[in-house]
């Protein structure tokens, strides 16, 4: 593994990247460009990449990883942002300058089955890439480079291999031709995605020795897309932690192991079932599901989760409607049937940090306020009402006004960047 302190150059400048997916789009926002609902599936992501350095980008499923991964190679276009390989930018390129450049970059995906044509041998799937990106002159070149790529990747008796299709081949086997039609090119940075969660448990880690021999002997950079933290730890150099479209912690394997900042990393690195390194995350983490990337929480998006949110994380309307609705789960039908009925419909309440929470038909608003208070008595540690500043009666309602809250960036820290308001600086 390279050392972070050595001397190094960088291979990639990553900067407020942004791949964000239309949904739903109505006639009326499509002519005016304004309105329509989007996935913010990677939402203002910066960093740089080192030369021959291997970079983990961790996360639960949604958190954005893969098109992360995809949008560095150009193979799905960012909305916003920056991507720059050697200093030259590759966002916003068009197709036909970007083609050439893809030789340079290429991906190693989960399924190495479905990531080979059934119907072509190992000779003629590895000699494609080099005819395309026309890096041999001729057939005899062609052939030994695809035998010397073979043999890196240890499918040996060449000369076995070189004729045998995919269905001949074992898992692992599939996943070594996949790294070798990957490395055909030279490439500077390949970008692994889940490369061997598919695979058997007895070949996963002879697969990330190989592609770490792969790293020293070629001088590969690689970006390592992952749900699997102790994988991570074992393959990378540097970690990225990914909530919701984010970078939420970004440190050396260290950094991150040993001293986890982010209470979503700390939760993570909680998880990892040990002593199996191989199994995946279980969802043992604090409250709830990962919420819905087209709407994520206001402030920091992970605060509806975090064990320890604070006043201006960014506590809002759906929070307290979860509140609300978490309590009404647990309590029995009479006390549910005498709650619900101070209170109207919650289905109108708007997103924000104010909002005005409709009574019961025939209702007080006073006594919603009493009801708000007396719940907030039942549990004053409960970190939503530290975000409160103010409830107070309407004519038809109760206005519960929350403290405005921060959307936190990526802080130094004594160890690693943290985007978390517990390490922002006075
Ligand atoms: N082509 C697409 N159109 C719309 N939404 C998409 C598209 N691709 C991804 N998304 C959404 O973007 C978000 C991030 O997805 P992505 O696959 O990058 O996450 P991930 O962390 O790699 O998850 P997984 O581990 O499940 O692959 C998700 O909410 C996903 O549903």
């Amino acid at each position: 593994m390279t050392a972070i302190t050595e001397a190094t150059k960088t291979l990639m400048e990553i900067r407020d990247l942004q791949v964000h997916f239309a949904l739903h789009e109505t006639f009326k926002s499509r002519i005016t460009g304004r309105g329509g609902r989007a996935v913010k599936a990677v939402d203002g992501v910066s960093f740089d990449l080192e030369e021959g350095e291997v970079l983990g980008l961790v996360g639960e499923s949604g958190s954005g990883k893969t098109t992360l991964g995809r949008a560095l190679l150009g193979l799905v276009r960012p909305t916003g942002g920056s991507v720059k390989l050697r200093g030259e930018e590759l966002a916003g390129l068009p197709e036909r300058q970007l083609r050439p450049k893809r030789r340079h970059l290429q991906m190693v995906f989960q399924d190495p089955h479905a990531s080979l044509n059934p119907g072509m041998t190992l000779e003629t799937a590895l000699a494609h890439p080099l005819q395309i990106h026309k890096l041999t002159s001729g057939a005899a070149e062609t052939k030994a480079k695809v035998r010397e790529v073979l043999e890196l990747v240890n499918l040996s008796p060449v000369d076995q291999f070189s004729y045998r299709l995919p269905g001949d081949l074992s898992g692992g086997q599939k996943q070594r031709a996949a790294i070798a039609r990957a490395i055909i090119t030279s490439p500077d940075l390949v970008v692994a995605d889940e490369p061997i969660s598919m695979l058997d448990m007895s070949v996963r880690a002879k697969i990330l020795d190989l592609m770490i021999d792969l790293k020293k002997r070629l001088g590969l950079t690689y970006v390592y897309v992952t749900h699997d933290l102790a994988s991570a730890k074992f393959f990378c150099d540097r970690v990225a932690i990914m909530y919701l479209g984010r970078i939420v912690e970004i440190g050396t394997v260290e950094q991150i192991f040993n001293d986890p900042k982010h209470p979503y990393t700390q939760a993570l690195i909680r998880a990892i079932p040990e002593p199996d390194p191989t199994k995946a995350l279980p969802r043992d983490l604090p409250r709830g599901e990962v919420p819905d990337a087209a709407a994520p929480p206001l402030g920091c998006s992970f605060h509806p989760r975090c064990p320890k949110a604070f006043g201006p994380c960014g506590w809002e309307t759906r929070d307290l409607r979860s509140i609300l609705d978490e309590r009404w789960t647990n309590a029995g039908e009479e006390a549910y049937t005498t709650e619900r009925g101070l209170f109207g419909d919650l289905e109108k309440l708007e997103i924000g940090h104010e909002a005005v929470v409709p009574a019961g038909s025939g209702r007080d608003p006073s006594e919603l306020v009493k009801m708000l208070e007396e719940i907030r008595a039942e549990d004053p540690d409960e970190p939503l009402w530290k975000g409160v500043k103010d409830i107070q009666p309407e004519t038809h309602g109760v206005r519960v006004t929350f403290e405005p809250g921060i959307d936190p960036e990526l802080y130094d820290t004594d160890g690693s960047r943290v985007a978390c308001l517990l390490y922002k600086p006075e």
